[in-house]
């Protein structure tokens, strides 16, 4: 019976237990007995060859991407299979384990299992510190990706400073806003003293900062949280008087646009926590949209639906309805149609785009992200779309840990929610529009969400950017960027052009549900029935 699990171990995975006598219940090709292995990395499992040109059966998941273990069957069971245990996953998948009664072997596995998938709610620690400290020599060649994203680089990339922007450093230590980055390009016109004043009037003090400025037009994208208008309709003259700084640092326009990420009835019920939106009388020359992206907990609750539909199989007549009802590509739509709204306004209008949504750190950033990528290529290539996500998501307080639930049991939390797997999705169906506009791959993208969840490396890890400098993670943990940078001809993409023709300078997707479909590459990969094998099909 296999002794040496062939798996390759990472540097600080260790074995926690290992099985022999286990049958993995395969939704695809039925039962198969054979031995399971976990680690504090994985749980690997390796079907014994019946007949031995018949490849094995392998199931290779982190245990980053567990969001549940659950006991079936008990000692009196006896159906066949019935007494083992299931694992729900967060990529889609749902995996059973059938174990025999009699030796108990279920007890060890199960508690190994708890442990180690949710070290957190056992004092214990997420794997990437073990991995880097094991790490012994940085066998990517001397690549940092802890080095890919400097703040002052990027904004000098933008042209900022300039003569109507500066760049401030009044948060480094995170107390004007401790979610927010130490390092931010604000107008020239506005003092520090002044930011802190408007700062007091956003939700969790995210004020209005910049996320890109069109360095021809200077007309830019700004980000925040809502406005604390609250019930009684309060005005602060500082953050009105601070969007028309914003509004007059770009000289091609006259107005201001503000986005609102959320339906405009969520942006009235938050009034009633002291949230809400600017009205347009005491905002002069600023014209609100509200694009209709709905909040978290709708999110959640559709990307159940998906995984209902597509694991482990639907069958062709029920698909097309399985899919619709699930609304996920509806929401997809809106995310593109509002990131096509705002690429319209900065690049046709020359015209400058505030977005907001009730936190600014789940829609907006969905929203700057995706319409920052479509217009500036910089972002198409592999570490440009690498500092799009430490600028976008990570710096500006994305709640990773939160969202994603690392290393914790509480499965059913409400904070948890795929906002930044439907970016990396509106990212997928761009690029199904416009195939040779990206330096990198589906690859790429997939191995991004892959690392979401595994706890492999620091980068996901953590809420703020002030949490994650504590964590000393750039020096406890290795970068995502690291291993994808390392071996960077897997993630390219072969129709890439070597230069960038003018008329792609700028992409304009089509935002309408016939053109959106769902990435089957990533939510039904575990299916061999529905897509190529590179993306762990065999591994099922
Ligand atoms: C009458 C009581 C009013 C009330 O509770 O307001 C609270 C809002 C919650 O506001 P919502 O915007 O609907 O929902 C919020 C957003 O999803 C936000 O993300 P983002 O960064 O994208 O903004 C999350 O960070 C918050 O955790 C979540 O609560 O709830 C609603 O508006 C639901 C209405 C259908």
């Amino acid at each position: 019976v296999l002794r040496d699990t062939p798996f390759s171990y990472l540097d600080g995975e260790e074995d926690q237990d290992q099985k022999n006598d286990v049958t993995y219940v395969c939704p695809y090709r039925g039962p198969v007995f054979g031995a399971l292995t976990i680690t504090n990395f994985r749980l690997y499992f390796r079907s014994l060859p019946l007949r031995d040109q018949e490849p094995p059966v392998v199931v290779d998941v982190p245990l980053g991407v567990i969001a549940r273990v659950e006991k079936i069957g008990g000692a009196t069971s006896r159906g066949e299979n019935s007494y083992g245990i299931e694992i729900f996953c967060k990529d889609m998948r749902n995996l059973r384990f059938a174990h025999k009664q009699q030796n108990h072997s279920r007890r060890t596995v199960f508690e190994k299992l708890q442990t180690n998938a949710f070290p957190l709610s056992y004092s214990g620690r997420l794997f990437a510190f073990a991995h880097a400290a094991a790490n012994s020599v940085n066998g990517s060649g001397g690549w940092n990706g802890w080095a890919v994203f400097e703040p002052l680089a990027e904004l000098r990339r933008l042209g900022v400073p300039n003569d109507m922007w500066r760049a401030t450093k009044l948060n480094e230590c995170y107390a004007i806003c401790d979610s927010y980055p130490a390092v931010w390009a604000v107008p020239k016109a506005a003092s520090d003293d002044f930011l802190r004043r408007v700062a007091q009037f956003r939700s969790r003090c995210r004020l209005p900062v910049l996320s890109w400025m069109n360095p021809r037009t200077q007309a830019t994208i700004t980000r925040c949280s809502q406005p604390l208008v609250g019930v009684g309709g309060k005005r602060n003259s500082d953050d009105e008087a601070y969007l028309s700084f914003i509004m007059e640092a770009n000289a091609q326009s006259d107005k201001l646009t503000i986005m609102d990420a959320r339906p405009s009835a969520n942006a009235i019920a938050n009034k009633a926590k002291g949230g809400g939106y600017e009205s347009e009388d005491a905002y002069k020359n600023v014209e609100i949209n509200f694009l209709d992206i709905h909040n978290i907990h709708v999110m959640r609750e559709s990307l159940r639906k998906v995984k209902e539909a597509c694991f482990p199989t639907t069958d062709d007549s029920k698909w097309q309805t399985a899919i619709d009802n699930t609304l996920w590509l509806k929401h997809i739509r809106c995310i593109l149609a509002g990131a096509v709204r705002i690429v319209d306004k900065v690049e046709t209008m020359s015209t400058s785009v505030v977005v907001h949504c009730s936190d600014g750190w789940d829609r907006t950033a969905q929203l700057t992200a995706l319409s920052m990528l479509l217009l500036d290529p910089y972002y198409r290539t592999v570490r440009g779309f690498e500092v799009l996500i430490e600028k976008e998501w990570l710096s500006f307080g994305h709640k990773f840990q939160q969202r994603v639930g690392h290393g914790d049991n509480k499965h059913s939390d409400a904070d948890r929610s795929p906002v930044f797997l439907q970016f990396i999705d509106s990212v997928w169906q761009v690029s199904q529009q416009f195939h040779n506009a990206f330096e990198f791959n589906e690859h790429f993208l997939i191995t991004i969400v892959d690392h979401l969840y595994s706890c492999r490396f620091g980068t996901f890890l953590c809420n703020t950017e002030a949490e994650r400098v504590a964590e000393d993670l750039k020096h406890k943990t290795t970068s995502l960027w690291t291993h994808i940078n390392s071996s960077l001809d897997q993630y390219l993409n072969p129709l890439f052009p070597s230069f960038t023709h003018g008329a792609e300078l700028v992409l304009r997707p089509i935002a309408s549900v016939r053109s959106v479909r769902l990435w089957k590459g990533l939510y039904c990969r575990w299916n061999p029935g529905l897509c190529a094998p590179q993306h762990g099909c065999q591994r099922t």
